[in-house]
């Protein structure tokens, strides 16, 4: 059975400052609070899903269950820049392959949150964080409307893999937008997946057929440069303005991997950091995202926890509300 745990209080550690006015000085950790239902209080809410079930299943390189840990780790130390208040919702652990179950605790747990009003961050674990992830907030979209004709979700996706494929023995890592697809298919709505930074050599022309099929966006790897920038910009901004809701996911394979080594399944070439930042910014502007989570983190595999920190650098610049 999988179980949602608290984490350890000793993983909020950081510096602590002096140096001027009180609420200009604050890190994450100083922030922090376990969740307790009810609480009445909008923030952020870190929500981990400690699983690589998903990757195993996909036959990748395992050790994303320890990934969410890390991640908050290095959130410790960041400067708080928001007014609101930071939850931590804890871990939902995968526990004897039970994936579904996982993702099944994961997206009502996700449910909660956003009911509360927070902006859910999910911390993988394997890109299965996707789907639970996603039905959480058609969940919660449901129930406030009552109905599932009101869900015009978009789903911006960078990631060098579609995870398209359809399930072989239960859900993957490599999954995800595909049962996302179907779930769509069910009851009647559009897909709306626009995958950024997918790479010609990690995709077989299949994979690139069946996004033909399912009227999916995307943009290569190689498209990804500074050239590009009005172009880049200009898709992303149709793409949010066709949707009402946006979930935005980062599988962290998407960056060069010697920024990013940390990973199940490294890029080759990997898309630029630069311009990643600016089509984030694109995005938050937007003012739909709902939900964000940063998937495929793999400890095992990191150096000096520097994809730990892209993890949680990227959070920080989705998530930050400095003084303009
Ligand atoms: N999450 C997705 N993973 C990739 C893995 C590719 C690989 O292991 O090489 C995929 O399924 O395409
Ligand atoms: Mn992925
Ligand atoms: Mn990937």
């Amino acid at each position: 059975m999988s179980e949602l745990i608290p984490v350890e209080p000793n993983i909020w550690n950081g510096r602590v400052d002096h140096d001027g006015d009180s609420q200009l000085t604050q890190r994450w950790h100083q922030k922090i609070k376990p969740y307790t239902e009810h609480s009445g209080s909008s923030g952020l809410g870190l929500l981990g899903l400690a699983c690589d079930e998903g990757v195993r299943r996909n036959h990748g390189r395992v050790g994303a269950a320890k990934g969410p840990d890390l991640i908050r780790k290095c959130l410790a130390n960041l400067p708080w820049n928001r007014n609101d208040d930071l939850f931590d919702l804890g871990n939902v652990h995968c526990q004897d392959g039970d994936l579904e179950g996982a993702q099944t605790q994961f997206s009502q747990t996700l449910v909660k949150a956003l009911k509360e009003g927070m902006l859910p961050v999910g911390l993988g674990g394997g890109h299965e964080i996707a789907w639970g992830s996603f039905k959480g907030l058609a969940d919660f979209l449901t129930q406030e409307h009552k109905t599932p004709k009101g869900l015009n979700i978009g789903i911006i996706n960078f990631d060098a893999h579609f995870d398209l494929r359809k399930p072989e023995k239960g859900a993957s890592s490599g999954t995800p937008f595909w049962q996302v697809a179907q779930f769509c298919e069910h009851q009647g709505l559009d897909f709306h997946y626009l995958c950024l930074g997918v790479s010609r050599s990690s995709n077989t022309p299949a994979l690139f057929e069946r996004a033909d099929e399912l009227n999916a966006a995307y943009i290569t790897d190689d498209q990804i440069h500074r050239d590009n920038l009005d172009f880049l910009i200009e898709e992303v901004t149709c793409f949010t303005s066709m949707v009402d809701h946006v979930y935005l996911t980062i599988d962290l394979d998407v960056f060069p991997p010697y920024q990013a080594p940390g990973v199940s399944a490294p890029a080759v070439r990997g898309i630029p950091l630069d311009i990643t930042a600016i089509l984030l910014h694109t995005i938050k502007q937007s003012a739909k995202v709902r939900v964000m989570d940063i998937a495929e983190y793999n400890p095992e595999f990191d150096h000096d926890l520097r994809t730990a920190r892209l993890a949680a650098w990227l959070i920080n610049q989705l998530t930050d509300q400095p003084v303009e």
